[in-house]
């Protein structure tokens, strides 16, 4: 397929590199589990606006998700997501959504990130699907002026152009994946593979927890969890 962007005319304000100030990737998702729609997303859209980093930021509590299911527990979401990356020098994990109370709004993730980050400039990377409900999502006006929004095409979801300027956002094309952590979480229910779905050892720790059967582990099940994670993840710990 090409890599060109597939919507020309919304891809032209883009933001430019400006001398000192480095360009990061977020890329947030209650990711249960991450898999590789969303690494194939970050990575191209790392490619085509030139970031220097993109940091994955697992929800702590996804306001639109929870009346539908229940959320496996923060501890595992994030774990998964630094397995999940830890291969890429240009991938890291921030805990700012899970450590927060409440309910996630990306309004705090991008002021955290600001906060934590004054040198860099935000591009906040969603999904077709996430990308049109955006005006639902709490000060929705406000986000515009915190990052430049790119919302990447979703097999099965149409990328709708925001009520927003031009400047504040693009719309682009990456490599179709037609996967999503629901057929994730219900294959492995059903005892079907998830291999090359996700990441092998993202596989390796859904089996090793038993997340996505009925009788899924806790955090309270978690070895060593006297400290809030598991022995060794400490050092597993980046991005932030
Ligand atoms: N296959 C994919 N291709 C492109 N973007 C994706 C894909 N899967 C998820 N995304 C985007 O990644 C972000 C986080 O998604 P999320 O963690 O909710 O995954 P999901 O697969 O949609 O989960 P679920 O099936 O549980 O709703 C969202 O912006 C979403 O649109
Ligand atoms: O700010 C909000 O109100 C809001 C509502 C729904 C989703 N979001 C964000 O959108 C991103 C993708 O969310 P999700 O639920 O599709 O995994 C993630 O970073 C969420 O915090 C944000």
């Amino acid at each position: 397929m090409s890599v060109l962007p597939h919507f020309p005319q919304e891809f032209t304000n883009i933001p430019p590199r400006v001398e000192g100030r480095t360009r990061l990737g977020v890329m947030g998702g209650t990711f249960d589990p991450i898999h590789h729609g969303h690494l194939v997303a970050a990575s191209e859209v790392a490619a085509l606006l030139d970031l220097d980093e993109v940091v994955f930021v697992p929800t702590g509590q996804p306001w639109q998700k929870a009346n539908k299911r229940q959320v496996s527990d923060a501890e595992h979401r994030y774990l998964m997501t630094v397995i999940a990356t830890a291969s890429n020098p240009r991938f890291t994990v921030s805990r700012v959504d899970i450590d927060r109370e409440g309910p996630t709004y990306t309004i705090d993730t991008l002021n955290d990130l600001r906060a934590l980050r004054p040198q860099s400039d935000l591009f906040f990377i969603t999904g077709a699907d996430a990308m049109n409900q955006l005006m639902t999502w709490k000060d929705s006006d406000k986000l515009w002026n915190l990052a430049y929004f790119v919302g990447v095409t979703r097999p099965g979801h149409k990328l709708e152009v925001p009520d927003v300027g031009p400047e504040h956002f693009a719309l682009m094309e990456v490599p179709a994946m037609a996967i999503s952590s629901t057929d994730i979480r219900e294959r492995s229910a059903n005892h079907m593979p998830v291999w090359y779905l996700v990441p092998d050892g993202v596989v390796q720790y859904i089996n090793k927890y038993d997340l996505y059967h009925a009788t899924a582990y806790t955090a309270e099940d978690l070895p060593h969890y006297s400290d809030g994670l598991p022995h060794g993840a400490h050092e597993l710990r980046s991005g932030e």
